[in-house]
This record gives structure tokens, C-alpha cells and sequence, in this order.
């Protein structure tokens, strides 16, 4: 498609950096959407009819349909919003290799690179610095890269930790570039490499292993132990670990570990700065999570380098190519699309999922189908990791700056003082402090903003509704590979966090239906919407899961009867929507049976973390309880990583989340089977077939759960104590629903 913006350079004639064009199923897809639409709107019309037009017989049946009327409109709702995504989505393609025509070396932008970490036994340090010495390695100018590693685990070791990878980095870097490697995090090179013997990967893999030895032992012990501290300098830097400090309780500690201008490789280039920062902490002043650390970067690099683009990067989000930052040059080189925008987004895609990813943690909707979708409107949302934002996004809208409150924090304020400067630290260590931010616009106008436990989905919304713009890259081969939870429980907590998160946006004065339509438009917000009102789906998966199932068994007919005409508007709303789910998740690329695990993660998550999310936030909003960041875990225990190696579902510990989860295994098997038992006796009425279809599809759904409930011996299997409860619960509930029924 030739049009606006599409070509990137100065004129013309210049060979095109970019060019995007829609996708080929939108036409249908519109089309589709009416047709969808209109069924949707026969079927609460029937709900409607039923509840007022013939007024029902009894209070039951009334309560019966209200909850379905309920849950179809929730359905509704998530299905309108989702057309969001998919009125004009488009798909971009980059020509780097046309970038050296249009801007020089010189002209390129500095880069400073934020990696957040949080915890070091949560995140172990060897992780974090392969994640950085793969950022370090970009083919890109290094004297134009700085990386930021923010520590809010407050530990000595990831410090110790950078400290040898700088002095690897020295190495390796060179390495890299002679070999023209592509996997340029060391651990995943290594692996991928395994048993090569030329002299200099021998060389280069035993120096790595040495310092992986070194930081492993130094977690091991819990101390930097004084053997590794072989000069003044690191005797400074590791006596600020004093006596009182914790976690939740230090000063700043902001430690220069690589400077641009003086560190060289040993090929003679020079390194980019590297610098470990971990702000100042106090049990008395809230400290926001990430989006006050990433808050405390901005300031201490604008007060070290103030490059104008910004790269934030989870600790475990390693570079899976180095040209990355050429293909955001290929958009920030052109004028029409640089002027008012915030930020270029790559999809969070994972290394190490098993074969059918049965967790579903690709999330392939939400990262790579959506964000195509909401590229073509206003552009994709921020998801926290592979963002290159331009600074200037985060001081106020394109046409309305906000200034920070002090001159050197100015986006446009040039840093000419090498990094390690008096002056420069002493700013640097005031910025980071703890009561930096009272009576400033951090946080609310300026900067990552707080106030969810999304910040990355809110500081993206906000910066939208300023009216900046983003771009969706999205290349063939991955930019970044995280890694993925392998637990049922790490990965039902990670999705609960988001539910709060979410909640907190939607039930803000920035509600997305309302704040969001004004700002910015109607098609981005009800985007904005689906995702905010996210939890919500707990109500119909809920619904959909236990009602029918103890109708069922109760021998009451709920829904229509199999052949009358209603029962094909069922049908086809059902088949519709997985159908076209399915279709968008194949051409994504997906297989069909990660498709499958994707549906059977949506029920799930229904049951368990969009329900016990929403209840939170509700408890939180009483004022009953308080919502922490829970970090997701990046260690791996062998026994577990092997059984998530061969698509074994990992239940291990006896958490409530498991309770309607397996409540409803039970109680879908238990009424399938009722139901089937009066079908073979022959006394069924025909009005139950829909019951017995759904109930069915979620037993066939709920297979790994009875394994883990009957079958299975080793530690992941479901605790006895969570099978006793929803046994237990379970025939409470047909209990009650034989009288009430
Ligand atoms: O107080 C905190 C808490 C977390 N983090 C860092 O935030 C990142 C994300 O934490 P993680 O536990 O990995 O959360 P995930 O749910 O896996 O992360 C997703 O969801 C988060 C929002 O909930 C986003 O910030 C992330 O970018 C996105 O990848 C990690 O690098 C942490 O070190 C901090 O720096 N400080
Ligand atoms: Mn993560």
C-alpha cells in the first residue's frame, strides 16, 4: 500500500525503510462481524423475552436465565470490544539493509538501555547479565549504547555479577563481531553450540564458564565472599552493603561499571557504559514497583547520557538478533512517522516452551493477532519488555510538554560531562533517592505511571490518550526471547497480577469505556477496553462451567433443544467464535493443538485467576487487603522442567486456585455421566443435548486435571488436600441445587 507515511527517508526517490499494507481477511472479517452481530442480537433477545415477555413460572427459572442473560451480554461485550482488533489491522515489513543510504553512522541516536531486575534468587544474576551482555552486543555504535540495570533486590551479588561481565564483555563483544554470531546472550550461544571445538570458542566458552562459576558460587554463599574482592574499588562498592541494609530499607547504590569514553574491548573498540543503579528504599515511602524503578532510570540516565530512545527490557527478555536497533531506526528516521511518536513495540515472544505450549503462554492473541489489529488504529499497547520509547514521549503529550522539575531531566538537555563526574553522580544519587519524587508529576504526568500493577499496559494507555502514536515491529526472527513460567501456579499468579492491574485501570477516573473514548477515539478505546475489562470473563466461563452441568443432573432443560431453530443460533455463535479464533491463531503461525491448549487456558483462567483477581481487587478496594507485586520465578527445578518438557500439567502445590478448577472437573464429569446414563436408559429428554455437548467438550478439557487428580504419583500432581476440598464443595453444590432445582 502506497499512502501516508509509508515511505521512510527524506525524499522520495529514497529507497523505502518501511512499508505496511492491511491484512487480506479484513474485508471478510468486517463482514463477518455484521452477521456475528446480528446473532448476537437474536440471542439476548431471547434471553430478554424469556426473562419479561412470558413471565416464567418460577423464581428458578427466572434466576436461571438472568445468570445466562448475564453472562451472554459479558460475552457480548468481549466480543464487540475485540473488533477492535480487527477493523483495520495492518502488518509492517523494515528495510534496514536501506538505512546506510539514508542516515550516517554518526547521525544514529543514543541508545540507553533499562533492565530491570528485582530479586536474586528469584532472578538468578547470570540470567540478568546474558540478558544484558546480548543488549551490550547490538550491532550498533557502541559508544551510542548505555545500559541502566535497576536493582530493587538491593544485592551485592547482582552487582558482583556485573562486575565479571563487564570484564567478560571485553571479550566477548569482539567475539560476537568477528564471528557475526546471531544468539548473542553467551548461555543461549553455548547451548545452541554445544560441542563446537575451535580454539577460540573453547577459549571464549571457558572464560564464560569461569564467571558463571564465580557468580553461582557467590549466590550460593549469599555474600560476595572476600577472595573476589581484589581491588579498592570493589571494596568500596561492596561496603556500601553496611550493616542495616536490606532489601526494603538502603541508600542508593549507584555504581559506574563500564564509561564509554574510557573502557575499551580487547580488540581495542570501545564498550558501551554499563551502570548498576538500585535506588534508595524506605519502608516508609511506596516505591511503585517497576514503574518506579523504570522512573528512577529516566532520571539517572537523563543525568548520565539523556539518549533520546529508551529501551526497557525485563531481566529475563534477552536480544535475540542485533540488528534490532536498525529496525527502529528505520521508523525513527522518517520525519512523518517520528512526530508524534512514543514508542515501537516487538511482540514478548519465549524460548523453552514445550512442544504444544500447554500453558499457553505465548498468549499469541494478546501479543502477535491484537497488536497487529491495534497497529492499524492508533498503534500497539506497551507490554513492559522490548519497547523503544523516545524520551521525549514521556514528558507530556506531543503538543503540550510537561517540563520536569528540574532543567537537567529535560529531555532535549544535553549531557556533556563524562558519566563520572562529581557533579553527575551527585545528581544521579539525588534522583534516585526515595523522596525524590513528593509533590512532582512522576508518575501521574511524567514518566511510567503508577496506580496499577500493569504499568506497562496503563503507561501506554495514558501516553495514547496524550495522543502519541506507536508502532507494532514485529519481525520473522524474534528481537527478544523471555522466558516463560512453568507452573500452573506461577503462571494462574502472573495472570491474577495482570486481572488486578487491569482492574485498578478500569476502575480508575481513566476508565478506558469513558476516559478512553473521549481521548482517543472509539475503535482504540473499546481495544483499550477488552483488554482492561479482561477479568470479567470469569462470570461466563463460571456460568457456563457449573450451571448447565447441574441443570443436567438435575434433568432441567436450559438450553434450546437439539434441531429447533434457536439451537442453530446457538451453533453458530459457538462455532463462529472458535472458528474465527482458530483461523486467526493458525494463520499467526500457531499449531492446531497449541490452539487447543489455548482454549482449554481461557477456561481456565476463567475458573481461577480472572475470578480470584476480580475478588481481590474488590477485597483491596475495602480496604481488607493490599496488592504486592508478586514476581513471576525464573529458576527452574529439574524435576519440574522435565515434566514441563513432556506436556505434563504441574499442580504440586495446595493453592485455593485450584479449588474451582477442580470443583468444576468434578462436577462436569460427575453430570456427563448422569446425563449419559439417562440417554442409555432411554428416558433423556432431547432438550438436554446442548447440555451434554458442553459438558462433554469441558470434560474433554478437564483431561489433564483428572490425572493429576487420580492417576499421577510424582510431586506435580493435584495435593490431596485441594482433591478433598472440591470433592468435598462439589457435593455441597449438587446438594444444594437438588433442592433448589
Ligand atoms: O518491584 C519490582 C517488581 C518487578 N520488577 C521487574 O519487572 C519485570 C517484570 O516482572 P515479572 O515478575 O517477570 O513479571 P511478568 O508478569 O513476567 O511481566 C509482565 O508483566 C509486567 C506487568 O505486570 C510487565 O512489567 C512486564 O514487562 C511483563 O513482561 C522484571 O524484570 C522484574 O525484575 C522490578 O524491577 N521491580
Ligand atoms: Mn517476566
Amino acid at each position: 500500500m502506497e499512502g501516508r507515511g509509508l515511505r521512510g527517508g527524506f525524499t522520495t526517490d529514497a529507497p523505502p525503510l518501511h512499508t505496511s499494507k492491511p491484512l487480506r481477511r479484513t474485508a471478510f472479517n468486517r463482514l463477518f462481524a455484521v452477521v456475528y452481530s446480528s446473532a448476537v442480537i437474536a440471542l439476548l433477545y431471547r434471553h430478554v423475552r424469556n426473562l419479561f415477555v412470558y413471565p416464567t413460572t418460577s423464581f428458578l427459572s427466572f434466576s436461571i436465565t438472568l445468570s445466562l442473560f448475564i453472562s451472554d451480554i459479558v460475552l457480548a461485550f468481549m466480543w464487540a470490544t475485540a473488533q477492535a482488533f480487527r477493523v483495520s489491522p495492518i502488518r509492517r515489513t523494515e528495510f534496514p539493509q536501506n538505512l546506510k543510504r539514508i542516515v550516517k553512522d554518526e547521525d544514529f541516536p543514543g541508545i540507553d538501555v533499562f533492565i530491570c531486575t528485582a530479586d536474586p534468587y528469584k532472578e538468578p544474576p547470570i540470567n540478568v547479565v546474558n540478558t544484558a551482555l546480548s543488549l551490550m552486543a547490538y550491532d550498533y555504535p557502541a559508544d551510542k549504547i548505555s545500559v541502566y540495570v535497576s536493582d530493587d533486590g538491593g544485592s551485592a551479588l547482582t552487582l558482583f555479577a556485573f562486575m565479571e561481565a563487564a570484564k567478560f564483555a571485553s571479550y566477548w563483544l569482539p567475539f560476537c563481531r568477528e564471528q557475526n554470531i546471531m544468539e548473542r546472550s553467551p548461555k543461549v550461544y553455548f547451548e545452541a553450540n554445544y560441542g563446537s571445538y575451535t580454539p577460540q570458542f573453547e577459549k571464549i566458552k571457558s572464560m564464560y564458564d569461569d564467571m558463571k562459576a564465580k557468580v553461582e558460587h557467590v549466590v550460593d554463599k549469599g555474600k560476595v565472599i572476600d577472595d573476589y574482592i581484589t581491588d579498592d574499588r570493589r571494596r568500596r562498592a561492596f561496603n556500601q552493603w553496611s550493616k542495616g541494609f536490606t532489601q526494603m530499607d538502603h541508600p542508593t547504590v549507584i555504581q559506574v561499571i563500564l564509561d564509554t569514553s574510557k573502557d575499551k574491548d580487547i580488540s581495542g573498540h570501545s564498550l558501551p557504559s554499563l551502570i548498576y543503579v538500585s535506588r534508595q528504599k524506605s519502608k516508609t515511602s511506596p516505591h511503585h514497583f517497576k514503574a518506579g524503578a523504570l522512573n528512577v532510570l529516566l532520571r539517572v540516565s537523563a543525568a548520565m547520557t539523556n539518549a533520546p530512545v529508551i529501551l526497557t527490557q525485563d531481566c529475563d527478555m534477552y536480544s535475540n538478533d542485533p540488528g534490532t536497533p536498525l529496525r527502529v531506526l528505520c521508523y525513527l528516521s522518517d520525519p512523518e512517522v517520528k512526530s508524534n511518536l512514543a514508542f515501537i513495540q516487538f511482540p514478548q515472544r519465549y524460548h523453552g516452551l514445550n512442544e504444544d505450549d500447554i500453558y499457553a503462554s505465548e498468549y499469541k492473541r494478546v501479543f502477535q493477532i491484537n497488536s497487529l489489529g491495534l497497529d492499524g488504529l492508533k498503534g500497539p499497547n506497551y507490554v513492559g519488555s522490548g519497547c523503544f520509547f523516545l524520551r521525549r514521549a514521556l514528558f507530556g503529550g506531543p503538543s503540550a510538554p510537561v517540563p520536569p522539575e528540574i532543567s537537567e531531566l529535560n529531555p532535549d538537555h544535553a549531557v556533556n560531562e563524562p558519566i563520572e563526574w562529581q557533579n553527575i553522580l551527585a545528581l544521579s544519587h539525588h534522583v534516585a533517592g526515595c523522596n525524590y519524587e513528593n509533590q512532582t508529576q512522576w508518575g501521574s504526568k511524567i514518566g511510567f505511571r503508577y496506580g496499577s500493577l500493569v504499568e506497562d499496559f496503563y503507561t501506554g494507555y495514558r501516553l495514547q490518550c496524550e495522543g502519541w502514536k506507536s508502532v507494532f515491529c514485529n519481525p520473522e526472527r524474534a528481537a527478544f526471547l523471555g522466558d516463560v513460567p512453568i507452573t500452573l501456579v506461577d503462571v494462574l499468579s502472573q495472570c491474577k497480577r495482570w486481572c488486578i492491574g487491569l482492574f485498578q485501570v478500569t476502575f480508575s477516573k481513566y476508565n478506558t469505556l469513558i476516559y478512553g473514548s473521549q481521548s482517543m477515539g472509539v475503535f482504540i478505546s473499546l481495544a483499550y477496553s477488552h483488554y482492561a475489562f479482561w477479568p470479567i470473563w470469569c462470570i461466563p466461563v463460571s456460568v457456563y462451567c457449573f450451571l448447565p452441568q447441574l441443570a443436567l443432573a438435575n434433568h432441567v432443560t436450559i438450553f434450546p433443544k437439539v434441531l429447533e431453530p434457536w439451537f442453530f443460533l446457538y451453533v453458530f455463535l459457538v462455532l463462529g467464535a472458535y472458528g474465527q479464533d482458530f483461523v486467526d491463531f493458525v494463520l499467526a503461525g500457531g499449531t492446531v493443538r497449541r490452539w487447543w491448549n489455548a482454549q482449554r487456558l481461557w477456561m481456565i483462567r476463567g475458573l481461577t485467576c480472572y475470578m480470584f483477581g476480580s475478588v481481590e481487587y474488590m477485597l483491596k478496594s475495602a480496604g481488607i487487603s493490599t496488592h504486592g507485586f508478586s514476581l513471576t520465578s525464573k529458576v527452574v527445578d529439574d524435576a519440574q522442567s522435565k515434566r514441563y518438557g513432556q506436556g505434563i500439567f504441574e499442580f504440586g502445590v495446595p493453592s485455593p486456585l485450584f479449588v474451582p478448577l477442580t470443583m468444576a472437573a468434578i462436577i462436569n464429569l460427575v453430570s456427563f455421566m448422569l446425563g449419559l446414563a439417562g440417554f442409555l436408559r432411554g428416558n433423556a429428554e432431547e432438550g438436554l443435548g446442548l447440555q451434554m455437548i458442553l459438558t462433554g467438550l469441558i470434560v474433554l478439557n478437564c483431561l489433564p486435571i483428572y490425572g493429576a487428580i487420580a492417576l499421577r504419583s510424582d510431586a506435580g500432581k493435584m495435593s490431596t488436600k485441594i482433591t478433598v476440598i472440591s470433592t468435598f464443595m462439589s457435593v455441597a453444590l449438587y446438594y444444594i441445587s437438588s433442592l433448589l432445582f
